[in-house]
């Protein structure tokens, strides 16, 4: 059993590989035996992570996630806790893996079955989540047998949520959805405000692979503490044999500065954006300053900043190592463009010159914008990749949606394939930025960052990533290496940062830590 932290990647399994690599081991082993290692795997975190619990509450549905309840409670038992099952299942419609588990739990002498689960519940007990696995439907076709069933599911499910004891849900959190980290319809959570976060999982064991939808989207809220414990995949029927859907990224590789090197040796940004007051009234000039000083803290030789402004200030005196152009003074060749950042209208006039020449280019906000109403840019902009000159875009959700022609509420339903749909689109990196940013690349298998909180939910904070991102590209990093490495790294300070204390863009420019 293994808890997972960001300090390796992890290959992600979707709900039908897992059901693929299920059944391949299944046709191995002697009937049973995947369901008794998986209760004996939950019991054995049951009791590490609850060993005083005085009370373990286990919520078993219909299906085989119950059965993986019932056979944890027969161990617990054995172990003389004390331990209370709600069943929501039937003995006609029990898949038979269950069957045998529900057997051996009613033969437990001391499990109380309770068709009304506890109420009294407190910290000093623990919650047992194994009503729903991987085969929650993600339909809202009702099932015309079962609606007493699925009244009776849902507030098993509000009490989980609610209780004021710790939860350990076993393989997914129930409702949600293992491949897109959304919850299934008419099971998300009663409060899905940021500010009032719902009564989620501190922990889930995700068995025999680890999967996507546990974190991305709302996936990191509903799983709380990730553990992964194969059931003997990895040494009986090697995982090797199946492509992952994604992978969980990893810290990237460290790597010292050489010696003998000068400010050349890492590259040059140029940061285009920045709209000034004179425009429209809104200035942005602080979004491509964020973003130059977040390139410079990521490592770039020289940042050199073009601000569409008509009234350039002449220095910026936050970070006098920030160089000022005028945007035709650019070299743009020879430079690693992040572009977009506070653009605002202004930059559509640059945008078909840094397209054509940028040789490496980070696209953020209003550049992305822009593009998504202009059929020549996105022309332009796929036509980079035939040139070898790669580039990168950062979009939130919003902004992918844009670009795919659809809804952000779609984008957010399936990101890894959104993200991997704008890649193959314009022939470029991507960064689908969110809870669990997913990073894909026309020829690769996604990778999913495992770094970055709520903290990150303020205003510049996508400048900074736009700004590091051009860091890497500037140090001639491939373009999937650096949208990886600025991710985590984006994400690794938020995670640092003390809790109470607001994170300003700013602040995360200068604690950005690469290699
Ligand atoms: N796939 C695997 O590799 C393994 C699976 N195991 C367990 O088995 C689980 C999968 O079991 P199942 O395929 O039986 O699926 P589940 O037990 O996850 O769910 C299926 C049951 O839930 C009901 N249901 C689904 N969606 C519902 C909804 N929206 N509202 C109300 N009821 C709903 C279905 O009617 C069915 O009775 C895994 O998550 C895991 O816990 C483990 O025992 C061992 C290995
Ligand atoms: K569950």
């Amino acid at each position: 059993m293994q808890r997972i932290t960001p300090d390796q990647t992890y290959p992600l399994f979707n709900t039908e590989a897992t059901r693929r690599l299920e059944q391949a081991m299944a046709a191995q082993l002697a009937p049973h035996t995947l369901m008794q290692r998986a209760g004996l795997a939950v019991a054995q975190l049951a009791q590490a992570i609850a060993p005083h619990a005085r009370t373990i509450w286990i919520a078993c549905g219909p299906g085989n996630n119950g059965g993986d309840g019932l056979e944890a409670a027969h161990h617990l038992a054995r172990a003389g806790r004390k331990v209370v099952i709600s069943w929501l299942g039937t003995t006609e419609t029990l898949p038979p893996d269950a069957r045998q588990s529900w057997e051996k739990a009613r033969h437990c002498a001391n499990i109380e079955w309770a068709d009304t689960p506890p109420t009294d519940l407190t910290g000093q007990d623990l919650c047992i989540d194994a009503l729903l696995g991987i085969g929650v439907r993600s339909s809202t076709r009702p099932t015309p047998s079962a609606p007493t069933h699925d009244t009776v599911l849902a507030q098993w499910l509000a009490q989980l949520r609610s209780s004021a004891a710790p939860v350990l849900a076993v393989d997914v959190p129930s409702g949600l959805d293992a491949d897109t980290g959304q919850y299934a319809p008419g099971l998300e959570p009663a409060t899905h405000s940021a500010a009032a976060k719902p009564g989620t999982a501190q922990h889930t064991l995700s068995l025999l692979t680890l999967k996507p939808g546990l974190f991305t989207a709302h996936g990191r809220d509903a799983a709380g503490q990730v553990w992964w414990h194969d059931l003997g995949a990895t040494a009986e029927t090697g995982l090797n044999h199946e492509p992952p859907t994604a992978w969980l990224a990893g810290p990237p590789p460290r790597g010292g500065r050489l010696h003998a090197s000068h400010k050349g040796s890492y590259g040059d940004v140029a940061v285009v954006g920045g709209e000034g007051l004179a425009l429209r009234g809104m200035g942005m000039t602080g979004a491509a300053l964020l973003a130059g000083s977040a390139a410079l803290h990521g490592g770039a030789g020289r940042v050199l900043v073009s601000l569409l402004d008509q009234d350039q200030a002449t220095e910026i005196h936050t970070q006098p190592e920030l160089m000022l152009r005028r945007f035709e003074a650019l070299e743009l060749e020879s430079l690693s463009v992040v572009c977009g950042c506070g653009g605002g209208q202004a930059v559509r006039t640059v945008l078909p010159a840094v397209l054509q020449r940028a040789q490496a280019l980070v696209l953020d906000a209003d550049a992305l914008n822009i593009i998504s109403t202009d059929g020549a840019l996105q022309q332009a902009l796929t036509a980079r990749s035939a040139r070898q000159h790669p580039t990168v875009l950062t979009p939130h959700p919003l902004e992918a949606a844009r670009l795919l022609h659809t809804t952000s509420a779609q984008v957010q339903a399936h990101r890894l394939m959104a993200a991997r749909e704008l890649a193959k689109k314009f022939q470029c990196t991507v960064a689908l930025k969110g809870s669990g940013t997913v990073i894909a690349h026309p020829d690769d298998i996604p990778h999913i960052n495992p770094t970055g909180n709520g903290s990150l939910a303020t205003a510049g904070t996508g400048d900074v990533l736009a700004g590091l991102l051009g860091a890497g590209l500037a140090a001639g990093m491939m373009p999937l290496q650096a949208a990886i490495r600025a991710v985590f790294a984006h994400g690794q300070v938020a995670d640092a940062w003390p809790l109470d204390e607001p994170l300003t863009a700013g602040a995360l420019a200068r604690r950005i830590k690469i290699g």
